[in-house]
């Protein structure tokens, strides 16, 4: 009974009380959760506790034959120390859709054999998806879905408060559960395709409700399927955009010429007024908003008009003037602020011309019919990933699911995106309306102030 049998006792003591306020945090966590994130944690759970065995029956083990210094004194002698199967170490974090896993990678296990290895490990762990990614040097992130994300239909109910950030855009969540975000100050132009009904609309409309509320964003539509706003897919959001062009293609000429006109003014101006020529440096403010501008039907704008009439050949010359007009508003956009968005339905290389769709760094497409379509939406990589196509999202459960191809990712992410109702839509228009404004009355023209130099100078 000396001090060392009471120092034993308190650390043992200290060591029980510390697992027995880890086993009520976890069983209150567990307790507090929903469903499925309780189903989550169980899975998470399992896991770890069959990795042991799981790791080395899946070939994810490596040998070390090299004996530590402690093997060495207590193996006996005459005898050889026994090699050490070594596994990769494991940590789990459940939430709602999934578990995530954090691995520390040993030598000779690293991404290329967690691929390999990740449809085993999904049968095992009994769930629809593994991924595997490096989160950095030395260590691996897993994700495990138990159920298919892609095939929830979810819904985005906008409060009407101020988005969260001005710089991303958050389109959905992927085959992982995980949230997809699009960087909007790497991103000058985004294509939407996809058959009619799968939900490009939806998608617009989520991006104009996620923004509408800040008056640092601002809109402005060229429908090519509407002669009016109010007869066509914008009429909820009408109030909410400083302009609005339906299907003829000399106004939508005019509205383009308009929108070159405010990047040149922009780009004159922008040094002076904000201190540096890109408009990432400072974001969008109330007076130099994030002009988004959405073509819908883009084909009526660009499609080639064959014929030697002179109404043909003018339309055809409206044509080639749109195309080269929205070329450089997307190829200049990012440093003046200006992001283009182009969505059709129809299913052809000339819906969007490919040197458009070749600048729009972030492409979509919803379900199509034929792998030519697929190409024509997500250019010709898309055949190499089969399981990324949209032609196999033809099903009425994929309405709102997209293909995406993204800047500085290889492969292409499929993605869930919320559904936004006709009534959010008109209810968030209604709310912020009164924040519309024309972007180009908001610089300094001339030489005479503006109202950003009359902001400036209260
Ligand atoms: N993200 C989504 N999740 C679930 N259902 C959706 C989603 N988006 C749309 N839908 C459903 O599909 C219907 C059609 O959607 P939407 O109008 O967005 O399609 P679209 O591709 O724009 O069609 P069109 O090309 O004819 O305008 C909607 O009325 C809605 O019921």
């Amino acid at each position: 009974m000396g001090p060392l049998h009471d120092a034993a006792t308190i650390a043992l003591a200290f060591a029980g009380a510390v697992l027995a306020a880890f086993s009520l945090f976890s069983f209150g966590r567990y307790v507090g959760a929903d469903k499925d994130t309780r189903a989550n944690l169980r899975m998470a759970f399992h896991m770890r506790r069959s990795w042991r065995r799981v790791g080395p029956m899946i070939k994810i083990a490596a040998t070390d034959r090299t004996p530590t210094t402690f093997a060495q004194l207590t193996t006996p002698a005459g005898q050889r120390p026994e090699p050490r199967v070594v596994l990769p170490s494991l940590r789990t974090k459940a939430d709602r859709t999934g578990v995530t896993i954090f691995m520390n990678t040993v030598p000779g296990i690293g991404l290329e054999q967690m691929t390999a290895a990740a449809t085993a490990l999904a049968d095992e762990w009994r769930c629809a998806r593994v991924s595997v990614a490096t989160e950095r040097p030395g260590l691996l992130r897993l994700r495990a879905v138990r159920s298919d994300p892609l095939a929830k239909p979810t819904r985005y109910r906008p409060d009407g408060g101020p988005p969260a950030s001005l710089v991303t855009w958050l389109l959905g969540v992927d085959e992982y559960g995980e949230a997809v975000p699009v960087a909007l100050s790497n991103v000058p132009g985004v294509t939407v395709a996809g058959l009619p009904g799968y939900g490009k609309t939806s998608l617009v409309n989520a991006l104009i409700t996620r923004f509408a509320p800040s008056d640092a964003v601002q809109f402005a539509v060229v429908d090519g399927k509407a002669p009016t706003a109010l007869r066509g897919d914008y009429a909820d959001t009408a109030e909410r955009l400083f302009a609005f062009v339906g299907d003829d293609p000399t106004e939508a000429n005019e509205l383009f010429r308009r929108l070159v006109r405010l990047l040149d003014d922009r780009m004159e101006h922008m040094r002076q007024a904000r201190g540096s020529n890109n408009f990432w440096d400072k974001g969008p403010t109330a007076a130099w908003p994030l002009v988004v501008l959405i073509i819908d039907e883009a084909h009526t704008f660009f499609r080639d008009h064959k014929g030697s009439d002179s109404e043909t050949k003018k339309l055809a010359t409206l044509a080639a003037q749109n195309a080269r007009l929205v070329e450089t508003l997307v190829k200049q956009g990012r440093s003046a602020g200006i992001l283009t968005i182009l969505a059709t339905q129809k299913a052809t290389g000339d819906a969007i011309p490919t040197f458009i769709r070749d600048v729009c760094p972030v492409g979509l497409s919803f379900a199509q019919k034929t792998a030519e379509a697929a190409v024509a939406a997500l250019g010709d990589d898309i055949r190499k990933y089969p399981d990324a196509d949209p032609v196999t999202l033809q099903d009425p459960a994929y309405v709102g699911v997209a293909s995406m191809r993204t800047p500085g990712r290889a492969g292409f992410t499929r993605v869930r995106t919320p559904q936004v109702t006709s009534a959010d839509a008109a209810r968030i228009t209604a709310q912020s309306a009164h924040l519309t404004a024309d972007p180009a009355e908001l610089l300094p023209r001339g030489g005479s102030p503006g109202p950003t130099d009359f902001a400036k100078a209260a």
